[in-house]
């Protein structure tokens, strides 16, 4: 029997729908959410990434700019924009694409961005607000997450849940999400001894390693949830970091690449960009 596909595409749309509605009521009160995006460079995904994020932001209603720089820029030019962006009123959230250039410190440019605009819940003072469970945004992949999970009635509660991947941007956080919600959680990585074991022991398994075919049947439980947050290009399609097809035979549940998690992490900056807007014109929930 196959898995059931959790269609993140279809889920996407239908927040989207409620935040639009929103969106449409704050205008009556004269707030619009602004979202900036900032772009170095020419990497090709990170070029699509940032075109679905403007489109987002159209379907969402919200008012956008784009900055595309030069792969040349200084740290010291991108940190003004950021700067000026800061403190512009119109912009409520602000985004600036990872990774780089290899010239400019990702934490540099995490670090200025004014924690009030920080709809990546990337910041130092947001991280640890997520840390101690009182927090304003929540980083946009791992809700993504989430809030697939509770679509599907999947709660974490007392899981064996595993993390494969260890990152600032997706596993640390999605660990501490899931142990938000009661799970127990696992998180594994390069150096993990008996990774199949472990991750074979997983109701929730989460995979973002960033390695095509990573995942193999035999690493996941029978009747698993299996949430493939890998964006891989394989002969120049994009595929996950789960074995699709054979992973489909074991797992209850099981999120497609294209139209699972990456949609998802789209709409949830579009939610933290609402949820500035509404913090900066003083709304609360
Ligand atoms: N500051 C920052 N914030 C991010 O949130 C961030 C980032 N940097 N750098 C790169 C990663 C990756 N990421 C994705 C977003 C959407 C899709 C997405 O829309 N995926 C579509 C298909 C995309 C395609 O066709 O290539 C899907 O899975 O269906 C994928 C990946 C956000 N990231
Ligand atoms: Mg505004």
């Amino acid at each position: 029997m196959s898995a059931i596909r959790m269609d993140g595409k279809m889920v996407s749309a239908k927040v989207r729908g409620s935040i639009l509605d929103e969106v449409n009521r704050l205008k009556e009160r004269g707030v619009r959410p602004g979202l900036a995006v900032i772009i170095v460079g020419e990497d090709p995904a990170s070029q699509v990434y940032v075109r679905n994020k403007e489109r987002a932001c159209e379907e969402c209603g919200f008012y956008s700019e784009k900055y595309a720089l030069p792969e040349e820029t200084t740290q010291e030019q991108l940190l003004g924009l950021i700067d000026e962006l800061n403190r512009n009123p119109r912009i409520d959230g602000i985004l600036c694409q990872l990774p780089v250039p290899k010239h400019i410190s990702e934490q540099a440019v995490i670090d200025a961005i004014d924690p009030s605009k920080d709809v990546d819940a990337f910041h130092p003072v947001n991280v640890g607000k997520i840390m101690v469970g009182n927090f304003d945004f929540l980083p946009c992949t791992p809700a993504g997450v989430m809030q697939l999970l509770d679509e599907y009635n999947i709660d974490p509660k007392g899981k064996n849940c595993v993390v494969i991947g260890r990152s600032n941007i997706v596993g640390k956080p999605m660990a501490m999400l899931l142990l938000h919600r009661h799970g127990t959680v696992t998180i594994c990585h390069s150096r993990t001894q008996n990774l199949k074991e472990v991750c074979a022991q997983a109701d929730i398994l989460v995979a973002a390693v960033g390695k095509v075919d990573f995942v193999t049947a035999d690493m996941v439980k029978e009747g698993a949830t299996v949430i493939d947050v890998g964006m891989n290009r394989k002969n120049g399609k994009l595929c996950g970091d789960v074995c699709f097809d054979e992973v489909n035979e074991k797992a209850a549940y099981l999120t497609p690449v294209p139209g699972g998690v990456g949609p998802m992490t789209i709409t949830m900056l579009m939610k933290n960009t609402l949820k500035a807007a509404k913090l900066h014109a003083g709304i609360e929930d």
